[in-house]
């Protein structure tokens, strides 16, 4: 065996396994998720092959963003612990060629929905990239503790682009969907970001614990779960969904709020594990999954 070429072997080209970290496969689930359970929710029929078309399409258009966010954001990342191996950090890939990577799957992401689909569901897609990459990636994020409230709204238009695939129109119960996930957001990243302050802080991002403090982060996050548990109830009120959903959210929505009153009046010691903290970043996950997978079912019942 050659020991040089196993000691300096080189890190460039990356493999596939690095472009498809690139877009983020674990959060993406969910985004992909939601985006599914929009389309099967939606009064209406869309043949199969296209149904799966139009998922792909949100796949791909949701992967093509977070690749874009991290070609933005290479340096940044070099700076945080939980970020640093990130193949362009790590050196693993040219920036460039992110570049190239994302802008093709966004540009063939809004393409095809707009050809197979329909053009205000291509419409919207594109404006939810343009969303993540550039108005929350670009211009938020590194400006203001709001980053997560007002760009967060990137990862609420998939149900709402799903629902759109189906109708072609926007009503009133995509827009509580897209609600309740704007609403989930700001918990669901602010508990994260109480145990990973320090590496924000050191990226020099104004996270809200960086700036508001731990107390007011943990107060803000209690009322944004009073507001998700109206919202979630929503679409139960007007009548949109049935009973499995209405009791789906309320029993999802309580737990939510118990979480993170537990996190809300609490203090970290040094050295704290934080672990209602963490708990409640795990429970935000399986809280939307659970959430629309009721909502699924709810319109299966029903139907
Ligand atoms: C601006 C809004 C958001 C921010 C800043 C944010 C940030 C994060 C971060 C930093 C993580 C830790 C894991 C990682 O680094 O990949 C995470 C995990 C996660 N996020 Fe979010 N998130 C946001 C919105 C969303 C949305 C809208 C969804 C889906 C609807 C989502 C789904 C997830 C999931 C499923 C995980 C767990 C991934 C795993 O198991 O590793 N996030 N989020
Ligand atoms: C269809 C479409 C375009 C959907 C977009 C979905 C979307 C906005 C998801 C946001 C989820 C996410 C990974 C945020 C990470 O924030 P960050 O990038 O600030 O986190 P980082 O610190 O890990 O880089």
């Amino acid at each position: 065996m050659n020991t040089t070429t196993a000691t300096f072997a080189p890190t460039l080209p990356a493999d596939w396994r690095d472009f498809l970290a690139l877009t983020k496969p674990r959060v993406m689930s969910l985004v992909v998720f939601t985006g599914l359970c929009g389309l099967l929710a939606a009064p209406g029929y869309l043949h199969p092959v296209l149904a799966f078309t139009a998922i792909l399409c949100i796949a791909m258009g949701a992967g093509g963003a977070a690749v874009l966010n991290q070609w933005w954001e290479a340096d940044i990342d070099a700076l945080m612990k939980r970020t640093a191996n990130r193949p362009l950090p790590g050196g693993r890939m040219r920036r460039e060629d992110a570049r190239d990577f994302g802008l093709f799957l966004c540009f063939t992401s809004v393409i095809v929905m707009g050809l197979a689909i329909h053009p205000l569901a291509a419409g919207v897609l594109a404006l939810s990239i343009v969303y993540y990459s550039v108005i929350y990636t670009m211009w938020l994020k590194p400006r203001t503790p709001q980053n997560i409230v007002i760009g967060g709204g990137a990862g609420a238009f998939p149900p709402l682009i799903g629902w759109i695939a189906v109708t072609g129109e926007i009503t009133l119960m995509p827009v509580l969907l897209f609600a309740i996930i704007f609403t989930w957001t700001p918990p669901h990243f602010w508990a994260l970001a109480l145990f990973v302050k320090t590496d924000y802080a050191k990226a020099g991002i104004p996270m809200m614990p960086v700036v508001a403090g731990e107390r007011s982060t943990r107060q803000q996050i209690l009322a944004y779960s009073v507001i998700l548990l109206a919202v979630a109830l929503a679409p139960w009120a007007i009548g949109g969904v049935g009973a499995i959903y209405g009791a789906a959210a309320l029993a999802l929505s309580a737990a939510f709020l118990v979480l993170s009153a537990r996190v809300a009046f609490r203090q970290s010691q040094p050295g704290d594990t934080m672990k209602p903290e963490k708990q409640l970043f795990a429970f935000s996950v399986l809280y939307l999954f659970a959430l629309f997978a009721a909502l699924v079912a709810d319109r299966m019942v029903l139907a």
